[in-house]
């Protein structure tokens, strides 16, 4: 049996080799999850020029009077003349600082508003107040020229987009998108749309499809394609050829087990070429799983039962997908109080991973036992409490849906009680 540590590295080595990089315009990164393949520096300031905060008024911060003349107004995007001494210069928020200002007063700290065309009265409070660089969005204080905008490995996320557009870049180096081809399997399985319904009915939906395709274009892959199989080897040998040079990677789900017509196992020894191995790792769901190559594709063989695929992906595919350090936490992670009516079990020599719901409030560890709060006012520090949502087994889709976390019960814990402090990975 191989832990899970292990098998994380199996995996995330495997995926590297798939790694391509390509350049692509910055407007092409909008819709998916993408990786910068290269750091990115700034080769400009942001902002450009020194601009006004607030829409008010241009002023030199040591020539404040009460009352003073007006020159003319400055709109965003306009040009600025120079601000002549003793003067003020209506100003909208972004326009640029006139030459010969250094603050700007806003609107509301005058009597006279806009609304006079010669000079503007200032209220008491901008009188105390403004000094020079008041409201003033001086040159470079966002970016300097220089900064990293992206590392290498980021997901570009709508911030760091916004980042680059803000500093001209228009086009980058990406990951190119993982290609792959879902495939479902299992006689038993039909797709959303056809009845399953009937007195002698043994078939079921195909849940898989959209859960892995979905959480595979979440991590940034491109779902080329997804098909289902029956448990025909043949029938997997002719998917794959007519999608040859189309994909990258197959990511199928079920048929990988203990069973007589496991067909990923069979088509895998009825193909002399295939690299395949079938192994069990130590966890619990998402024990059995297989990897390697198979019809000439590179391929991950995910257990079919649906939590089991998703555990699966969420542990073992979506970090290496996001070129996650294989050593750390794939997904943030805390200490969390377990709350449960009774205690759970969980197998010796597994990680078992728990689906559950870590509450809104926060416990406060450290407030005084009546509730009042601590000494210096502060509430303590923070522990969250978790939940275990149903039971352990991997056909509970629902459970999972209604989960945002995991509990993670190490290889050699074996019961879980309330009040137990747990390690939880807290899903997006
Ligand atoms: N004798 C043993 N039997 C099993 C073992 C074992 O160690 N010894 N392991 C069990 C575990 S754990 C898992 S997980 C499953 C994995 O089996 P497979 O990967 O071969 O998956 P299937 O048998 O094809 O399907 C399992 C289960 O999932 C349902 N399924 C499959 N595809 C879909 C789909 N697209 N949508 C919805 N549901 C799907 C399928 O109907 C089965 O109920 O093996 C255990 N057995
Ligand atoms: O490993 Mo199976 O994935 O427990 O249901």
């Amino acid at each position: 049996m191989v832990s899970v540590a292990e098998y994380r590295r199996i995996v995330a080595e495997h995926m590297a080799n798939l790694r391509r990089v390509e350049t692509v315009p910055l407007l092409d990164c909008l819709t998916c999850t993408r990786l910068a393949a290269a750091t990115v520096r700034s080769e400009v300031p942001v902002p450009g020029f020194a601009n006004s905060q607030m829409d008010g008024f241009a002023v030199r911060a040591a020539d404040l009077a009460p009352a003073l003349p007006l020159a003319p107004m400055i709109a965003a995007g306009a040009e600025a003349p120079a601000l002549p001494a003793g003067h003020a210069a209506p100003i909208m928020t972004g326009a640029r600082l006139p030459e010969g200002a250094d603050a700007v007063v806003p609107v509301e700290e005058t009597l006279t508003g806009f609304t006079d065309a010669t000079s503007v009265t200032l209220a008491e409070a901008a009188l105390a107040s403004t000094t020079p660089g008041r409201f003033v969005r001086g040159i470079g204080t966002d970016i300097a020229p220089g900064d990293v905008l992206v590392r290498e490995g980021d997901v570009l996320t709508p911030a760091r987009l916004g980042v680059l557009a803000s500093c001209g870049v228009t086009e980058l180096e990406v990951y190119a998108p993982v290609r792959v081809l879902v495939v479902t399997t299992g006689d038993e399985v039909v797709p959303v749309g056809t009845p399953v319904t009937g007195h002698h009915s043994a078939l079921v939906h195909d849940a898989n499809g959209p859960a892995m395709s979905a959480t595979l274009a979440a991590a940034g892959a491109h779902v080329v394609d997804l098909v289902h199989v029956r448990d025909e080897p043949a029938a997997l040998h002719e998917a794959l050829a007519l999608r040859a040079g189309a994909i990258d990677l197959v990511v199928s789900m079920g048929g990988i087990s203990m069973g007589q017509r496991e067909v990923v196992k069979l088509a895998a020894e009825a193909d002399p070429d295939s690299r395949m191995e079938f192994t069990k790792v130590a966890m619990q769901p998402g024990g059995p799983q297989g990897i390697g190559t198979l019809a000439g594709v590179p391929w991950i063989g995910l257990p079919g039962n649906p939590v089991s695929g998703l555990v699966s992906a969420e542990m073992f595919l979506r970090p290496a997908l996001l070129g996650l350090d294989p050593e750390a936490p794939a997904r943030p992670q805390s200490r969390a109080v377990l709350r449960t009516s009774t205690p759970e079990g969980s197998p010796a020599g597994k990680l078992q991973v728990r689906r559950a719901r870590v509450a809104q409030a926060v416990q406060a560890v450290g407030a005084q036992a009546d509730g009042a709060s601590t000494a210096d006012g502060s509430a303590g520090t923070a522990v969250p409490e978790v939940s275990l949502v149903s039971g352990p087994s991997s056909h509970l889709l629902r459970a999972y849906a209604e989960s945002n976390a995991f509990v993670l019960v190490p290889e050699d814990v074996t019961e879980l009680r309330d009040g137990d402090e747990v390690t939880v990975w807290h899903l997006g």
